[in-house]
């Protein structure tokens, strides 16, 4: 398998996948720029080489082409970051796009429109791998944060360049940093999932089992566990056609010998804004009307325990809606747990698109042992998976 190094692009068009899914605030500003930074050793080697490079991506998960996923928003941000002024086209494939890849001259960045844009991407469909793969010389997939996807930017529009393929520098990094982690990692290790995601990662936990000690299900994950069990969740969060396989999740734990901790408390909101009315109450009682939108006090010191009795942490999914003020006390009191333990020589990796913005907006930056750029795909490595866009470029 070929590395980035083994390529001289001089000349060259670079058809580069990276993961620029940064969280945006109300005005569409980037509020945290660490997935463009990390991109950023790929795409100056390749303009330190003589070539240019086309950057595709996907912005959040638009329905209907909603304007506040369109990657225009990033187009000064990523030119801040680069040192480079990138020219931005309003499609990914078809005339205008490759109208403008083929005027692109060495030294210059292209950045295409959102591919979620086109259900063909998620869907994987060739025919749309087919169009990208017309853009560029040489296929890099350096989006280590979608790699866990089989879509067509990620993994089918690898077939396109039998040759001309490989990994960025970033997907190359976070790859042996995590395989490192899983291989050495010391017991009893802890997996901490919490977040929004719960239709997809809600599948991760089982396979997950085999691997860990301790669970602890916080953020929105925990609501769909607490009405499966028959308790009252007001309007939280929660995906009812996953209810049964929450049960079954707890089941299969039990079997294992794996404790999986639930919170106990919550503190919730009357509405999801900064300015609701809050009160703490019991996770399996929110009223109706009331949503859990941050972990409760009691949670968070059971948490606190169960972090400083693990070797090993692996943490994705923040534990409340830690964009706003009201909600980030449970982030915050989970990441000095966790920066405890690790000054006290527990290994801890932290990784997802948010819960990263999360840990560097509270400082825990430094004091965690390795930040990953993913939080999905991380999971699905520690499921032993081998990642599509991964395989991909292998095969
Ligand atoms: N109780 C909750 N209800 C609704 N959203 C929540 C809750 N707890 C956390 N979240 C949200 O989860 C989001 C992050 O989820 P996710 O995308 O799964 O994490 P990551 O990007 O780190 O992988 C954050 O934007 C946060 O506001
Ligand atoms: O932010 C991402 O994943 P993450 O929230 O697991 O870190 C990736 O960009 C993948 O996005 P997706 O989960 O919409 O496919």
């Amino acid at each position: 398998m070929k590395t980035i190094d083994d390529f001289n692009f001089e000349n060259k068009k670079a058809l580069i996948r990276v993961d620029f899914n940064v969280p945006l605030d109300d005005n569409h500003q980037v509020t945290d720029t660490t997935r463009i930074e990390a991109a950023k050793p790929t795409i100056l080697k390749v303009l330190e080489d003589g070539g240019s490079a086309i950057l595709m991506s996907h912005l959040g998960r638009p329905k209907n082409n909603e304007p506040e996923f369109s990657l225009k928003h990033i187009v000064a941000k990523v030119s801040e970051i680069i040192g480079v002024q990138v020219k931005f086209v309003e499609n990914c494939v078809g005339a205008a796009a490759e109208k403008a890849a083929s005027e692109l001259e060495p030294g210059e960045i292209l950045l295409l429109e959102n591919l979620r844009y086109h259900d063909e991407e998620t869907a994987g469909d060739k025919g749309f791998a087919e169009q990208l793969a017309q853009l560029g010389d040489i296929y890099v997939n350096d989006a280590f944060g979608t790699a866990h996807r089989a879509h067509a930017s990620t993994t089918i529009v690898a077939q396109f360049f039998p040759e001309n393929k490989c990994f960025g520098y970033l997907l190359a990094k976070e790859i042996e940093s995590i395989d490192k982690v899983l291989h050495d990692s010391e017991s009893p290790v802890l997996a901490i999932l919490g977040g929004a995601k719960v239709s997809s990662k809600i599948t991760v936990i089982e396979n997950v089992l085999d691997k860990v000690d301790d669970l602890i299900l916080g953020g929105g994950m925990a609501y769909t566990f607490i009405k499966a069990q028959g308790g009252q969740i007001g309007s939280s969060i929660c995906e009812d056609d996953k209810q049964e396989l929450a049960l079954d999740i707890l089941k299969k734990a039990k079997e294992k010998n794996v404790n999986v901790h639930l919170p106990v408390d919550v503190l919730a909101a009357d509405s999801f804004s900064e300015f609701a009315n809050t009160k703490v109450e019991p996770i399996d009682k929110i009223p109706d009307g009331w949503q859990g939108l941050d972990a409760g006090p009691k949670s968070l010191e059971n948490f606190a325990q169960v972090v400083k009795n693990s070797k090993t942490i692996l943490w994705n999914g923040p534990l409340g809606v830690f964009e706003m003020e009201p909600f980030a006390k449970g982030t915050i009191a989970l990441g000095d747990a966790i920066a405890e333990a690790t000054s006290n020589g527990t290994f801890s990796l932290v990784g997802g698109g948010d819960s990263v913005a999360a840990v560097k907006q509270f400082g825990f930056e430094n004091k965690v042992s390795y930040v990953s750029t993913g939080g999905g795909a991380m999971l699905e490595m520690l499921e032993g998976k081998e990642l599509p866009g991964i395989a991909a470029i292998k095969e």
